[in-house]
């Protein structure tokens, strides 16, 4: 894990190379490890930024670290995904930081010394916001911020522990830092479209306060995104399922969620390139969808009786083109579901998370799109929890659900219609398109991430796939 290093800090190579098959069994293990299902066969270390010595009670290391994996099968070779890591190094750990073990180192400078994941230690967490308050630079890290917001020294940190595809840690309430994990080269959405939305004076989404970044090669990377805390929120997720367990109707929160989604919509037009999609623009987004489809269908074996049906959604797209329909596409969040909802106690819905679907290209994330992508995401996502309501033990009937999601589902399009005065029914063509392109990401999801949820999405791949 030596060879590739562009920047190493004491105590140097040793303690790196001595971390390496630490790290090759932990890495797999994390939610955040995007490469799951294919072994990890080798680390390179690209950079090390020594934070804390390891000389004193705490060492605090900045690693930046690639992981060599064979290849997707059918997938051309491509190299390794490169994970930002902060570790920490203790004689010995405190109990409250066990679910951060690592492991022992057993050889090199440190040997004998405990390795562990330092975002859950308060101590290190302090270091990351001490930097971005004092907009630190440590060796090629850089940490920047807004000088019109005030960051206060001394908030408490905890890490976020819910499942992520990040690491978060919360200071104070007051605010949360996302460190991204799978860093990629590039402006990254996760910062430019929030810092775009605030230049605009749009409250519904947190205006970062401060970020990290670097650049390696001469190409920019975002590390991690300061953002004001939604204090007391919950997530439209929790939201919508405890209003399902008590057999409520969750329309009027659907509804404030298409205003929502219109509010940021509007602005992300506003502050952005608006383009119009005509037949030969339209082409490459369909056949970007039949070709996701079709690797999806490689890849989980389940979806593929579904793949004729499903190809019918992109062909009437296609078809609607031919005949001279054009559509206009702007910046959108592009992975937005109720998890990424925010309600404030006051009512008020914030949404976050504009990293848009960790698994695309980012070039791709930062296209304009028809603003129906991010509709048929909540549109899924009430689906979605409809369908997570175990059914009643001992019947085979479907869950009260689909007439609950069916009525949040038209709730939001009319909220949204309440704002942008479009509503998104009117173009049904694209709507099916784009949500069949997201159940099929969902397949996918599911199948990497959580299998026991494969179902939720193949019921609506069925009932899409019919729909022809
Ligand atoms: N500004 C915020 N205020 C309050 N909670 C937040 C805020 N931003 C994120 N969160 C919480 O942190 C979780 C993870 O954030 P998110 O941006 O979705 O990370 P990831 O990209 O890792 O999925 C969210 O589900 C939410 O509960
Ligand atoms: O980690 P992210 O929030 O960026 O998004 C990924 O994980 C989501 C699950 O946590 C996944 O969302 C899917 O499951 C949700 C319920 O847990 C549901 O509300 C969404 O509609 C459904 O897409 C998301 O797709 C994935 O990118």
């Amino acid at each position: 894990m030596s060879e590739a290093v562009t920047r190493t800090a004491p105590p140097g190579p040793g303690l790196l190379a001595s971390l390496d098959p630490l790290l090759r069994d932990w890495l797999p293990r994390q939610r955040w490890f995007a490469g799951k299902g294919r072994p990890v066969t080798g680390l390179s270390l690209v950079t090390a930024t020594e934070l804390l010595p390891a000389s004193g009670p705490l060492g605090l290391y900045h690693l930046l670290t690639r992981t060599h994996q064979p290849p997707v099968p059918g997938a051309p070779s491509v190299p390794g995904d490169c994970y930002q890591l902060l570790i920490g190094v203790r004689e010995a750990l405190p109990p409250r930081l066990a679910p951060a073990l690592i492991g022992h180192l057993t050889e090199g400078p440190l040997a004998g010394r405990t390795v562990y994941e330092a975002l859950y230690d308060p101590q290190p967490a302090d270091v990351l916001l001490e930097a971005l308050r004092s907009r630190a630079r440590i060796d090629g890290l850089c940490f920047e911020r807004d000088t019109g917001q005030r960051i206060r020294p001394g908030l408490v940190p905890r890490m976020v522990t819910a499942e992520q595809s990040n690491s978060s840690v919360v200071y104070g309430d007051t605010f949360i830092l996302k460190l991204l994990r799978r860093i990629v080269p590039g402006i990254n959405p996760d910062l430019e479209l929030p810092l775009a939305l605030a230049r605009e004076g749009c409250a519904r989404v947190p205006a970062p306060t401060a970020w990290m970044r670097t650049e390696l090669s001469g190409r920019p990377y975002v590390l991690g995104v300061l953002q004001p805390f939604v204090q007391g929120a919950s997530d439209g997720w929790e939201l919508a399922l405890r209003e399902l367990a008590k057999g409520e109707d969750f329309a009027a929160e659907a509804r404030a969620l298409g205003r929502a989604t219109a509010e940021v919509h509007t602005a992300l037009a506003r502050a952005l390139p608006v383009v119009s999609l005509g037949q030969a623009q339209l082409r490459p987004l369909v056949d970007a969808m039949t070709e996701r489809l079709e690797a999806a269908a490689r890849a989980v074996p389940v979806l593929r009786p579904h793949a004729p049906g499903l190809r019918t959604a992109f062909e009437a797209l296609a078809g609607l083109s031919a005949e001279g329909h054009t559509w206009t596409a702007q910046r959108v969040h592009g992975d937005l579901h109720l998890g990424q909802c925010l309600r404030s106690p006051d009512g008020q819905w914030s949404l976050i998370d504009f990293e848009g679907e960790p698994s695309k290209p980012l070039a791709e994330r930062r296209m304009p799109q028809p603003p129906a992508r991010d509709i048929a995401g909540m549109l899924r996502s009430f689906d979605y929890a409809a369908h997570s309501v175990p059914p009643v033990p001992g019947t085979t009937v479907a869950p009260p659900a689909s007439g609950w999601a069916d009525a949040c589902r038209a709730a939001y399009c009319t909220g949204y219609a309440e704002v942008n005065g479009l509503d998104p029914r009117t173009d049904p063509v694209l709507l099916r398109a784009f949500e069949t392109d997201k159940a099929v990401y969902e397949v996918v999801y599911e199948a990497r991430h959580r299998p026991d949820w494969l179902p939720v999405p193949l019921a609506a791949v069925r009932r899409l796939a019919a729909s022809s």
